[in-house]
């Protein structure tokens, strides 16, 4: 099945710097969009809560920083990229009295779309600009004339022009320079849920954490399993990111191909590969946004005592004063910005 890939010469700038775009919320999302935005001559205004700790960096950053609900009143198109569990609430009481035929609202992410959290009325247009990288490479990427791909969608085509529209902002990010992918609502939130936990994030630091374990419960030094079970990873993981899985194996050495092939699926073997299903299934059925939003309102009990133990983990102490030793260790991309 073959997608549809739009470049910057598909998209048309001049649509998004007709209108007014309010970007709602100034983290790791919120601050690439707005600027970008504005560096690409497009009028921008930031909605951020009285007292939010974000609005001295916007407002540092040459931005105007007003309520969510005047931003939402002021635009024509209002972008939302605040916590996705914060949307909800802040759709009702700010954005919803504040839509009009006309406007336009779009998501960085369909997650609240998707599962119904937020139902916009039928007059205005609904769309997803998703980079698909962390908003301060998005960022870097534009200052330094390059993109990060995004992926674009519509919900709901009110004007007739809602795609036009999306790409038209996805070029202001600098989004059609690498290319702008079409997909949906669905498809974006359940791949991205099922990326971040089975495979990116959920999946790659339990293996990590895992390794390192196995390694110094038998006795091995700290710093060694280290070496070996996390800071190797970014080296592996670079290999594949240019070359795919075909060039890591190009690059290392025969004994070590020899034990990824012979032994990598007896790791992620067909009990894990049942459970990323089992994983997939709560997700399409809605059963992980059901549990998330009730944990959060709950007030977070157990994603703070998770959070806690993740951080009591060795290996963090051990990677901390490794990574004193490592000068090369670039300032992380998570602080720049
Ligand atoms: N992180 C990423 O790179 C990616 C994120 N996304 C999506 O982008 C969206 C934003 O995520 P992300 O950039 O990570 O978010 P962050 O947590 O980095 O930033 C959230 C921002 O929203 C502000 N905020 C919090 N509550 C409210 C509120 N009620 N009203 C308005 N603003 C609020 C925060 O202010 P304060 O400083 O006061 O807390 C902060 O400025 C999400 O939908 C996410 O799924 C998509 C792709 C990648
Ligand atoms: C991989 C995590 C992510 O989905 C992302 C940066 O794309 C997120 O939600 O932060
Ligand atoms: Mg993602
Ligand atoms: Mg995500």
């Amino acid at each position: 099945m073959s997608v549809e890939v739009y470049y910057d010469d598909d998209a048309d700038l001049g649509l998004i710097q007709a209108k007014k775009v309010a970007v709602i919320g100034y983290g790791s999302q919120g601050h690439a969009h707005a600027l970008s935005l504005r560096d690409s001559g497009v009028d921008v205004v930031i909605g951020l809560p009285e007292g939010s700790k974000s609005r001295p960096k916007a407002e540092e950053q040459g931005l105007r920083v007003v309520t969510p609900a005047q931003a939402a009143a002021e635009a024509d198109v209002i972008m939302v990229l605040a916590p996705d569990t914060a949307q909800r609430a802040l759709y009702t009481e700010s954005i919803a009295p504040n839509l009009a035929p006309g406007k336009a609202i779009f998501f960085g992410h369909g997650f609240n779309i998707r599962y119904g959290l937020i139902k916009p009325p039928a007059e205005v247009d609904v769309a997803m600009v998703a980079p698909k990288g962390p908003g301060h490479l998005v960022r870097r990427q534009y200052s330094d004339g390059k993109g990060v791909p995004c992926l674009v969608a519509v919900e709901q085509d009110a004007s007739g022009n809602a795609l036009a529209l999306a790409l038209a902002y996805a070029k202001g990010i600098g989004g059609t320079r690498a290319g702008a992918i079409r997909t949906t609502f669905t498809e974006e939130t359940e791949t991205d849920l099922f990326g971040e936990q089975a495979v990116l994030c959920g999946g790659a630091a339990a293996l990590v954490q895992t390794g390192f374990e196995v390694l110094t419960e038998a006795g091995y030094a700290p710093e060694v399993a280290y070496f070996e079970c996390l800071h190797e990873l970014k080296l592996i993981v670079d290999l594949m990111y240019e070359g795919g899985i075909a060039k890591m194996r190009y690059s290392i050495s025969d004994t070590a191909e020899y034990g990824d092939l012979s032994r990598g699926h007896r790791i992620i073997d067909s009990r894990v590969k049942d459970e990323m299903r089992k994983i997939l299934g709560e997700i399409q059925s809605g059963e992980f946004a059901r549990e998330w939003v009730a944990e959060d309102e709950a007030g977070r009990p157990n994603f703070t005592k998770w959070q806690a133990e993740g951080a009591a983990h060795p290996i963090e102490e051990t990677g901390k004063k490794l990574r004193g030793m490592m000068s090369w260790v670039d300032r992380p991309i998570t602080e720049t910005a």
